[in-house]
This record gives C-alpha cells, structure tokens and sequence, in this order.
C-alpha cells in the first residue's frame, strides 16, 4: 500500500469531485437541449385539420421530420440516461516535454498547477463545456489512447494514470498507476492501481465493462482496424469476450454510419452467456447490437434445448447437408402421385414415375418454394408430349393447361410450399433418413431426436443450423392470396397425421385449455387450428408450437463477432456464413477448451465463411479472472491431457487454494449443502454449483439455498464466471461431456475467488 492518509485521499478525491459536478451541470444541459428537440420534433406535423384524417403534403413531410428528430432526441438521451453511471472515470495528467502527440485535445487546465502539464479526463462519452472545450474525452477518441497504451516503460507523455471510482455523481474512490520512476513533487500518487482494485471486487452475475481499466495489450484488439478478420486467441479468463465486445462498440463510434447502418451481430453459445453480458455494449451507450445465442440465430425460430453430444455431432457435421439435400428434394407426405384431367379435348395422364422426372427437372434450377409457376409450366411440357402434336398447337394447349381449374387444385397440392422446419421434422421416419443417405446409427439418432422435438414441441440449437441450411435450398415460404391463406395453414397443417396426430379440426372460439385437452377416442392428440381471421394461438400443442411464426430469410450484416468460436460446429459455420458474406469478423476462442470433436471439419468450414479476408490475430496471456490458486489447479488437469493448451498466467492471488473433498456417493448432497454454505460465507456474489446430469436431480434444490446461488450444467457454464463454483463429481463431468477433459478446464476456470471440488467416492 502506498503511503497515503486519509487526508489525503479526501482532499485529491475533492478535486475530481469539483470536475465531475461540472461535467454533470452541462450534462444537464445537455439533457435539456434533449428535450427542447424533443418537443420541437412532436410539435412538427401536427395536423392543423384534427379529425380529417387527410393530412396535407407539408403536413407529411413535418412528419418524416418528426420522427428524425424525435429519434435522434431520444437515442441521445438513452445514451446520457445509460452513462450516467460513471460517466467519468478516468484522469490523464500528461507532461507535454514526454512523446504524446495529442496535445490540443485536452479537457482542461492544470489541475496541479505546472505550465507544461495537460490534464485529460476520459468518460464514456465525450462532454464540452460552453465553449465547446471537451470537458471529458470519449474513451474511443484517439485523445482518450494513452489512457490506455501508456505503461512505465513506453509512457507516452503520460505521468499519472488515475482512475475515478463513481457511485452515481459522487466519487467514492480513485486509484492511481505512475507512469514515471518517480512522482514529480505536485503528483499525489493514491491507491494500489486500478486493474487490482477491480479485480479483487466481487462480480455479480452480469459481466461489467472494463472501460476504465483496458490493459494495452487488450486496447491494441479493441482498437484494430476495422476490415477483414481480427481473432482473438488466449486461454480462460484473458478477457477475450469483454475486449471483443468493447471493440463492438469502437467499431460502431469510428464507423457508425456502416456498422450501425449495415449492423453488427454479436453470437455467442447459450442464452445464459447472451443474459450474462447484454448489459456491457448498453454500458457502453451502445444499444444497436443484434446479441443473438447459437440457438436464435434464424429469425423465427428458437432453440431450448442442446442434443446429446453423439447427435449434435451428427447434426453439427457437413456430411447432414446430403440429408438435407435429399429432403428438399422430398415430395410433401400425402401429395397426389398422378394427375389425370381433359385439356383442350385431349385425356391427359401423368403419372409417378412422369410426375417425379417434372420435379426432378425443376429442381434441378429453382428453389421449390418459389417455382410454383415453373412448376406448373414443366407439367404444361410433360403433358404435351401426350398429345399427338398434328392435332394442336403447342402454345396454345400449353394456355389452356395452365389455366385449367383441375390442374390448378391438383399442382396446389402437389407443389405445396414447404416449410424448412417441417421438412426437418420429416426426419422422424428412420427409413427416411435411411434412404436419403444416412448410416444405421445416424438414422436412429435423427429420428429419435426429431421425435422427441414432436413430443415436447421444442428445437436444440444444433437443429437452427439445419433450418437455416434448408430454407437456403428451399426457399422462403411464399403467401398465397389473402383468401386462401386460410386453407393454405390448415392444409399445412394437415402433414401432422404422419406423426401419429389423429385429425384436424379448426378451433375458433377454444381456449388454451380446451386446445391442450384436445384429443381422438383413442387419446391421441388433435391438432386444433385455429381460424387465421382469430386472434387466439394454440401455444401447447408441440407441433404448433415447433412451426410458429415464419423462418426469415439470412440476415446481413456489417460485423459479425463470435465468441467461443471454438465451439461452433461445421453447420454452424455455413449458417453464420450466410449472415456475414460482405461482413468484416472478430472471432474469439480458445482451442483447449472446445466442445466439438472434429475441429478439422469445423476450421474448414469456418475458413470458408471467411473468404480471402485479411488476417490479423491478437493472443492474450493474462488471465484475470481466476485466482492464480484456482488457475494452477485448472491448468495442472489441462497441462496433463492436452500438452499444446494455451495456458495463460494469472496475475492475482487470494492466499486460499481450492478446497478438494473427497466423500462417499451416498454423502454427496450433504456434503455440497455444507460446502455451499461455506463457500456462501466467504464470497459476496453468486456461487454456482456445476453438477453433470447424474447429479442434477437430488442437487437442484440448493439453488433454494440463497439468491445468489445457481445450479447450472457443465456446458452452459460457457464463456460466463462467478465469485465462486462448488464443482460436483469432475470424473463425470469428463464422461458425460463431447469435449471430456476441455469441458472440465471450462468448468475448474469459472470461479473468480473460491472453487470447491467434490469427488464422490464409492
Ligand atoms: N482490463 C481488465 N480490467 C478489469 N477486468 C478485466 C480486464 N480484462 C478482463 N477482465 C475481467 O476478467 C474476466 C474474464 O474476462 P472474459 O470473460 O472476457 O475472459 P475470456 O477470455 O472470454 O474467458 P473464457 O475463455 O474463460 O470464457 C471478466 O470478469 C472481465 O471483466
């Protein structure tokens, strides 16, 4: 600790504390030239003639003027009201004989009264005061960079670096790094430096943003041009995910024309790793992010579930795209197999065999779902070949084929538009599968999984990936005319019978209740669906439930970043692909701790997602999140079974090892609940128990132990951390898991400050 009184702490934090009011009092105004556009904008377009319902052209064009700028108000105002909270955090004092070039971008006078040094308070967003004199400088402005980049050895003009520690408007605390050997005689120096103090806190269950402690070796990644593909290699707890996101929101302050304009989509593997660091890039006053998990990828479509790993394997390799292949290719269940009709005098009858080689040619150059017409023309061809051709004239019979009403009923069947989704579900026929193409095994583990989806109305993350790929060969679902929409979702629909559904009823006017009772004499369940003109929804029925909404088309963006790309499987690749083909990348991950078996297939998959971009790579070796204690002991399991894994070195110590109990099966659920509890008296924040499967059932209930206690699965532990962990039977986290001993290395590297491991005996 550096010698510093407590006098002296007050009287340093009164100074910045003098700064900060000021910064605030012309926020305020700030806030208040806000709201006067604000009002300005509601008031344009009002209409002079209320009630008519008719405005006129300027009354119109006020219109579009209202809304740029009622928009532009209140973006600016989410922006002020979301960094109000540590709004300046940071203080430069520079001294202008050092290198710093920057000089002329300053916020201020000299605080400590010497005529060459510059003092420069850095802010989440940048404030000027009435003379348009920055009173604080935006963390992403190049003024702000030495902040950042100054270290003792190359100080860039930098003589104290002070970080302000705010609660709300008020400074609580500040910690200062000297960038010179020695502290001029007017620098106080205060505090043991900033990253330590931030480091030692406890976490919370939301990841925060490191804004005011961005270590130079992170603030080179953040800061790296935009173009091509930046990845961020580095083993657990480097920051990879959090630099990643702060250089999300350096992308969208030095371009934001392109990347809010053309949009920056953030993926990461679950739901509880996209809860779990939402609120950064908000933060960061950057609210434009598409954040999307693995499983919510495709529009219109939700994944709850991840697949055993023997089937996300299959699910996950390129070799599932013949499957899919072949089920695009699919006549609809229940379809006509033959056509026979009267066209211009001539019987017409085309049959299987006929109707099979039409769709084949069709198929060969057009999506099915949009080539309705090209399909109708090809039966138009295939049908005129029956008519002895001295009698008629081509184009003519070729008229009246397409208009009749009988050709018509029959190719809306026959051509019915198909939805990715339920082709997928096709795959619950094993003999499907079989035929298509698949092994034995892999047909067994499809229809098994797509049963399951049918029973319990759910989709897993990997099957996302396969609709996304199969409305790539299919096409969008086109809608019919309006009037017969209707009968088009019923007759959809209707494929339900081959899945053991017993019939189709229309249910305008049940209730939910009524819907989910819904069954045939024998007890199987009834579709019920309901009047498109009705505003109910059958939301329980599973097969209802699976095709709700409609798949979006991919959609494009400017940026696309990945975090534990690691895990990302070959589909998974193509599927992100189609999402970021003119997109510039940031991937990060970390090898040694992949779920995924085959990471050849994977990283050819992904080179091709990429393109010939250029390449810049970025590697992080200091782990900040674990205690060194806990890191040793992670590292020393990874160490043994994966010799090339790339071991950071963990910077902060704790003086308390994990604690290793070993106790017989039968004890397990005692025993977690005392350590739990003892675990809980020694951190502030959250404290997840990780259990494998076997374990979940008799230990899920120590989440009702305290408020800041989860129990969470192996795999979902992904990419997130806690204060502490109470890590449950590690054998079994190794047996059960795709990844073995790497899914382990991710779960011994999630506690920041305690870990507990718990070996049953037997
Ligand atoms: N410069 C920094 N200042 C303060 N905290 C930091 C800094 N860099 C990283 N951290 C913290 O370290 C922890 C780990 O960061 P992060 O989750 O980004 O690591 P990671 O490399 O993605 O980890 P993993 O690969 O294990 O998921 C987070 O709590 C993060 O806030």
């Amino acid at each position: 600790m550096r010698a510093t009184t407590n006098d002296i702490v007050a009287a340093e934090i009164a100074v910045e504390q003098a700064h900060v009011d000021r910064v605030y009092a012309e926020l305020a105004k700030a806030a208040e030239r806000v709201e006067l556009v604000h009002a300005e904008g509601m008031a344009r377009a009002r209409p002079d003639r209320p009630g008519t319902g008719d405005p006129r052209e300027e009354e119109l064009a006020g219109l579009f003027e209202r809304d740029a700028l009622v928009y532009a108000a209140s973006k600016r105002r989410a922006s002020l009201e979301h960094q109000h909270e540590g709004l300046v955090f940071g203080r430069l004092d520079l001294d202008h004989d050092g290198q710093d070039g920057s000089a002329g971008n300053g916020t201020g006078q000299d605080g400590a009264g010497s005529a060459e040094r510059e003092v420069r308070y850095v802010g989440r967003l940048g404030v000027r005061d009435d003379d348009y004199e920055p009173l604080v400088v935006d963390w992403r402005a190049p003024a702000a960079a030495p902040f950042y980049r100054a270290t003792p050895v190359d100080p860039l003009g930098v003589v104290r670096r002070r970080v302000l520690r705010c609660r709300g408007e008020q400074v609580v605390g500040i910690e200062d790094d000297l960038m010179v050997s020695e502290a001029p005689d007017d620098v106080v120096v205060v505090g043991d430096g900033a990253l330590m103090a931030a480091l030692t806190r406890s976490r919370g269950a939301r990841m925060r943003d490191i804004v005011a402690t961005i270590q130079r070796h992170q603030d080179e990644a953040i800061r790296a041009p935009a173009r091509g593909i930046t990845e961020i290699t580095g083993g657990p707890g480097t920051g990879k995910t959090v630099v990643a996101l702060h250089r999300a929101a350096y992308l969208l302050y030095s371009d934001r024309r392109r990347f809010e304009g053309g949009g920056v989509l953030v993926v990461g593997p679950s739901a509880a790793y996209t809860a779990y660091i939402e609120r950064v890039l908000p933060s960061l006053g950057e609210e434009s992010v598409s954040l999307r998990s693995l499983g919510d990828v495709v529009a219109g479509m939700t994944a709850t579930r991840l697949d055993p790993p023997p089937t996300a394997a299959v699910k996950g390799s390129l070799r599932v795209r013949r499957l899919l292949a072949g089920l695009a290719k699919e006549p609809v269940p229940d379809a006509p197999t033959q056509l026979r009709t009267f066209v211009a005098g001539h019987a017409i009858r085309l049959t299987e065999q006929h109707l099979r080689r039409v769709r084949a040619r069709v198929l060969r150059s057009h999506h099915r779902n949009t080539s309705y017409d090209a399909a109708v023309e090809a039966l138009a061809e295939a049908a005129w070949e029956q008519v002895d051709t001295e009698t008629g004239e081509r184009a003519d019979f070729v008229d009246r084929f397409t208009d009749s009403g009988d050709v018509e009923a029959f190719a809306r069947e026959w051509w019915r538009p198909v939805d990715p989704r339920q082709a997928l579900l096709w795959l619950a026929d094993e003999a499907l599968a079989r035929r298509l193409g698949a092994d034995p095994h892999e047909a067994r583990l499809l229809a098994e999984s797509y049963r399951r989806a049918l029973e319990e109305g759910s989709w897993t993350a990997a099957d996302v990936a396969l609709v996304d790929d199969l409305h790539a060969r299919l096409g969008p679902v086109v809608d019919l005319p309006s009037e017969e929409r209707g009968f088009y979702e019923i007759e959809e629909l209707e494929d339900a019978s081959q899945y053991g559904v017993a019939a189709l009823r229309t249910g305008a006017g049940l209730d939910l209740g009524q819907q989910q009772q819904a069954t045939d004499e024998d007890g199987r369940p009834v579709v019920v669906a309901v009047d498109p003109t009705s505003t109910e929804r059958i939301s329980r029925d599973p097969l209802t439930r699976l095709l709700a909404g409609r798949i979006g088309s991919p959609e494009e963006y400017a940026h696309v970043l990945v975090d534990e790309a690691q895990d990302l499987s070959p589909m998974q690749w193509r599927m992100l692909g189609r999402r970021g083909r003119w997109a510039s990348w940031t991937v990060v991950g970390d090898l040694a701790q992949a779920s995924w078996d085959d990471l050849e297939e994977a990283a050819r998959a992904r080179e091709e997602a990429f393109g010939s971009s250029v390449r810049r790579a970025f590697h992080m070796d200091i782990n900040y999140r674990n205690a060194r204690e806990i890191f040793d002991h992670a590292a020393a399991m990874v160490r043994e079974h994966v010799p090339d894994a790339d071991i950071p070195r963990a910077v902060r110590e704790t003086g308390h090892d994990p604690v290793e109990l070993s106790v017989p099966r039968e004890e397990v659920t005692t025993a977690a609940r005392d350590a739990l509890q003892d675990l809980l008296g020694q951190v502030d924040g959250q404290v997840a128990v990780v259990v494998p499967e076997v374990w979940r059932a008799p230990l899920v209930g120590l989440e009702g132990v305290a408020d800041r206690v989860v129990v969470v699965d192996p795999l979902s532990t992904k990419g997130l951390e806690y204060d502490a962990t109470l890590v449950v039977d590690p054998d079994e986290i190794v047996a059960e898991a795709a990844g073995g001993v790497r899914a382990l290395y991710v779960v011994l590297t999630r506690a920041a400050h305690r870990m507990t491991v718990l070996r049953p005996t037997t």
